[in-house]
């Protein structure tokens, strides 16, 4: 007999289908600038390497100064419909628009997702990850950032001075943080517009969290905030997801020097006997191989993943590995060495029938009531020791259905028994992830051939001493089933039937660490592949090279707390500034 679980991946891999059916259609063409021709040989001042999350906001920067030619290369091409509605967004995840990167099955975590492996997810298209992700805006604590500024010994990376960055990127809309004291730290006049999403549903949810000590909190992006639990900012704005595609690329469609070649994909930086970066070589669209220049500097913004690749298959990165596929040694470097991720790990609860109450299916908001909370087991802390991202389904909702078995790739049987278990009822899907892990993962490569993705070892628990804290966080995060608010609503935790741990006494420690162990994967916050402070210097070049910068993700030296993409979107602001500030306003003279 098919299961419910059986049954909806096979609807969104239906869905996927017809929505590849009318990509053909371009529905969404008009809204996204059009390709350019770029011919074998052409010159460009910059060349930038990837239109996602860094690239388009160095892109639309960078065009701002009318005398520079700026050539943007995407390896993807126009989001389509799924990627423009916040609300379908699961349809994206191991379709057309996704890398369909997966970590290596180490044989320890992650063996309750399928076939032991985290599916790390990246977008394929114009705004990148953006275009996929999940819109959540929390930009971390200074905290967070004052680590940047002491790896780096720049303390320009710290958080008060990148706080001018976050508000010129933001465009605020939410009345109610606008009338706060806090409307100071927030930008009204930006490209990427925020909104919230305030939700009566989740009143019983703040109650719950009051009493274990966790207060509501208005705006978390207070930076005074580290602990609390609060309705975040989301890059959704009039229905439309605010991708960096959509804030930072529609807007510049008509400016003369902005060039974007679509469905391209750089396989190789080229340096001149001096080591300098001076241009790219690139498979188009219609499988030709062309050399693009770059008069004054190339800009890597491919991503956590892509760019080490890409810099690894120019030879930079660490040398008895590219030895080993005779990749002549540039710079010899710890590319790929710093994977980081938040190691999250789901727990189910169901709530008396009717209680709460949600709303219908919308696609242009963010599908269920959600809230994020940020706890600590010291409570003084200046920052958190792990997030719970809160969803309320309504009964029987195939929604959480899709969650679990696309979008977070656990196996078909645990999906089934949080479905099975929550029958009849609302539930409560809390996702608590650990977020400043010890644990590191890198990337390396599959061959030398551009077109085999790069081997992921993902590293969640290679530091035991996160497994160790992630058992205390859900130990921790399970007192809120003894809640007043959560016994008034007839809460329960559903209990899974778990190989592993079947055999341990629940709510124990040991229990938790077996838990935590099986059933974590990937929250997509990936970052610092090719850090600032090893790989880069704090102006975000090269080391050992010149002309080359890495300005995305992978830059960071270590995660921050927060959602990834307000971190990416101040690293790419500051990159164009040091590049502008490097060329001057008559770039043309140097
Ligand atoms: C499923 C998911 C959910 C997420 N949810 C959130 C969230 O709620 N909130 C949040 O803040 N962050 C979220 N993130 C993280 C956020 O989207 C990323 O941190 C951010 O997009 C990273 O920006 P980037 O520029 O480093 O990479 P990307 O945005 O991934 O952009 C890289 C771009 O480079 C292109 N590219 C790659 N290789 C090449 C090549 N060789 N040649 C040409 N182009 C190339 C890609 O196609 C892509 O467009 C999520 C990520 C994922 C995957």
């Amino acid at each position: 007999m098919t299961t419910v679980v059986e049954t909806v991946v096979a609807t969104v891999r239906a869905i996927q289908a017809a929505l590849l059916v009318v990509t053909g259609l371009q529905l969404t063409g008009y809204m996204w600038p059009p390709s350019a021709t770029v011919t074998n040989g052409a010159t460009y001042d910059f060349i930038i390497v990837g239109g996602g999350g860094a690239g388009s906001i160095i892109a639309n920067r960078l065009t701002e100064e009318s005398s520079l030619n700026i050539l943007l290369i995407e390896a993807g091409g126009d989001p389509q419909l799924e990627a423009v509605l916040p609300g379908i967004f699961p349809t994206t995840v191991n379709s057309a628009v996704d890398f369909n990167f997966t970590s290596e099955n180490d044989g320890y975590s992650s063996q309750n997702l399928k076939n032991g492996v985290a599916g790390l997810t990246a977008g394929k298209m114009l705004g990148g990850s953006t275009s996929l992700g999940h819109m959540n805006y929390v930009r971390g604590v200074p905290n967070d950032y004052a680590k940047w500024a002491k790896a780096t010994g720049d303390d320009s990376w710290n958080y008060w001075n990148l706080l001018p960055y976050f508000i010129r990127t933001e465009k605020l809309e939410d009345p109610d943080i606008l009338a706060s004291d806090t409307a100071q730290f927030h930008g009204t006049n930006g490209f990427l517009r925020l909104t919230r999403q305030p939700s009566a549903d989740n009143t019983p949810i703040f109650n719950a969290y009051n009493e274990l000590g966790i207060n509501p909190v208005l705006n978390s992006n207070d930076p005074a905030f580290a602990i609390g639990i609060s309705e975040p900012m989301l890059m959704i704005a009039d229905g439309i997801r605010q991708s960096a595609a959509e804030a930072y690329l529609r807007p510049i469609a008509d400016r003369p020097n902005f060039h974007l070649l679509k469905n391209t994909q750089v396989t190789k930086v080229l340096f001149d006997d001096n080591k300098s970066a001076v241009g790219v070589e690139a498979v188009t669209s219609d499988g030709e191989t062309i050399t693009i220049n770059a008069r004054l500097e190339v800009i890597l913004t491919a991503g956590v993943f892509n760019t080490p690749q890409l810099l690894m298959l120019s030879g930079i990165g660490p040398s008895e590995h590219l030895t080993s596929f005779d990749i002549p040694v540039i710079s010899d470097l710890p590319v790929g060495q710093n994977l980081q991720d938040h190691i999250p790990a789901t727990v189910v609860h169901t709530l008396a029938p009717g209680e709460p109450v949600t709303a219908p299916p919308n696609p242009h908001v963010f599908p269920v009531p959600l809230t994020i909370a940020y706890t600590a087991l010291d409570m003084n802390q200046a920052y958190p020791d792990y997030q719970t991202i809160n969803l309320v389904f309504p009964p029987d909702n195939i929604a959480s259905v899709q969650i679990c078995s696309i979008v977070f790739g656990y196996k078909d049987e645990i999906c089934q028994g949080f479905f099975d278990g929550g029958s009849g009822k609302s539930t409560f899907f809390s996702i608590s992830s650990m977020v400043q892990p010890e644990s590191r993962g890198e990337v390396l490569l599959r061959s030398a051939n551009p077109a085999d993705p790069p081997v992921i070892k993902h590293g969640i628990y290679s530091n035991e001493n996160d497994l160790h804290k992630m058992a205390l966080y859900l130990q921790d995060f399970s007192r809120i089933v003894n809640t007043t608010a959560f016994r008034d609503m007839g809460a329960a935790m559903v209990e899974l039937d778990l190989p592993q741990c079947n055999d341990l006494e629940r709510n124990t420690y040991d229990y938790w660490k077996c838990y935590a162990l099986n059933m974590s994967g990937t929250i997509w916050a990936y970052s610092s592949t090719c850090s600032m402070g090893s790989v880069l210097d704090s102006n975000l070049r090269v080391k050992g090279v010149q002309r080359l910068r890495v300005a995305d993700a992978s830059a960071m030296p270590n995660i921050i707390s927060g959602n990834a993409n307000p971190a990416v979107m101040v690293i790419a602001e500051k990159a164009a500034d040091l590049i502008k500030a490097t060329y001057g306003p008559s770039p043309r003279s140097k």
